[in-house]
């Protein structure tokens, strides 16, 4: 398959990982042009522009990977590179499809991405949304976001909130969660980096089998946890009034709110 033309506005955290995931994959670095005003160090090969030139050739996809509060900055500068033949996916958490259309009116296609930061090292999982794709634009949407991991299309535009809260945000959440069981695990006396290798290989062998597995998490718990045993002991806190589910829910809800209120300030934003 001949590589597409990629333009990427915005090469941070996010932009990075796709950038490092599509040259893994075999994209040729000549086909990728990175327009950021840091002019971040860059794998040879890739472009990197500061900003757009009135020369540049039209993207077959225009990656957006800025921060949110920067669509309306940026959109003037580069709204020619969304042309007809042009696919637009947007990273921006809470950037909805119909701001960005009307940002980007001439585009031929926009999808609106939720990806996670394992993207880095090809562990990420990222969430799709669009209406009227045409299969060739599902199919290349699909081709950018492949190196970073897995790939799953929503149902619908609005679970982009959901799917944020759930694996946008995910990282940061199971991150805090080895943090508490590395401090507790350091109160009992481990050395603390012992304690992080202990915690970092059982979440990822626990996700693993997550994964693989088509059991419930709940079957799997029971599985670890004897009757009678130490597991149950701890399990019982964990369940006491629900107390895990609770927080879980809480957090998930508080971070899909700021998701709402934000696809509500960014389309302020375009619009004034
Ligand atoms: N980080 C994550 O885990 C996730 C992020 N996202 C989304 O990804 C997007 C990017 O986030 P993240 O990568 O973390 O942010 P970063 O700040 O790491 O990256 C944004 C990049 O855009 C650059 N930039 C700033 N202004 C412009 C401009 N006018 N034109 C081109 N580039 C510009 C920034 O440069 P400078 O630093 O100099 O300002 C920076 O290099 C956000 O919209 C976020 O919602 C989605 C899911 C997960
Ligand atoms: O915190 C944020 O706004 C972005 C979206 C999901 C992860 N990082």
């Amino acid at each position: 398959m001949s590589h597409p033309n990629i333009v990427l506005v915005g090469c941070g955290n996010m932009g990075g990982a796709m950038l490092s995931g599509w040259l893994r994959q075999g994209i040729a670095a000549e086909r990728i042009t990175v327009i950021d005003p840091s002019l971040p160090a860059l794998p040879d090969g890739v472009r990197r522009v500061a900003e757009p030139e009135a020369a540049m050739d039209v993207p077959a996809a225009l990656i957006l990977a800025v921060k949110p509060q920067k669509l309306a900055e940026v959109a003037g500068a580069i709204s020619a590179l969304a042309a007809p033949q042009t696919l637009l996916l947007s990273v921006l958490a809470s950037a909805e499809i119909a701001t960005l259309r009307r940002v980007f009116p001439r585009a031929g296609a926009i999808v609106r991405a939720v990806p996670n930061l394992p993207a880095a090292i090809g562990h990420g999982i990222t969430a799709l949304a669009g209406e009227g794709l045409s299969p060739s634009h599902v199919s290349l949407a699909e081709t950018l976001c492949a190196p970073l991991g897995p790939v799953e299309w929503l149902a619908r535009e609005a679970l982009c909130d959901a799917a944020t809260s759930v694996s946008g945000c995910g990282p940061a959440f199971l991150f805090r969660f080895a943090d508490a069981v590395a401090r507790a695990g350091e109160a009992q006396g481990l050395p603390r980096a012992q304690a992080l290798r202990l915690i970092a290989e059982t979440m990822a062998g626990a996700g693993a089998m997550l994964r693989a597995a088509d059991a419930d998490p709940a079957e799997m718990a029971a599985r670890v946890a004897s009757p009678g045993g130490v597991t149950l002991a701890g399990l019982r806190v964990l369940d006491e009034q629900d107390a895990l589910t609770r927080l879980i829910a809480d957090t998930l809800a508080a971070a899909a709110a700021r998701s709402a209120e934000m696809a509500a300030e960014t389309r302020d934003a375009v619009q004034g």
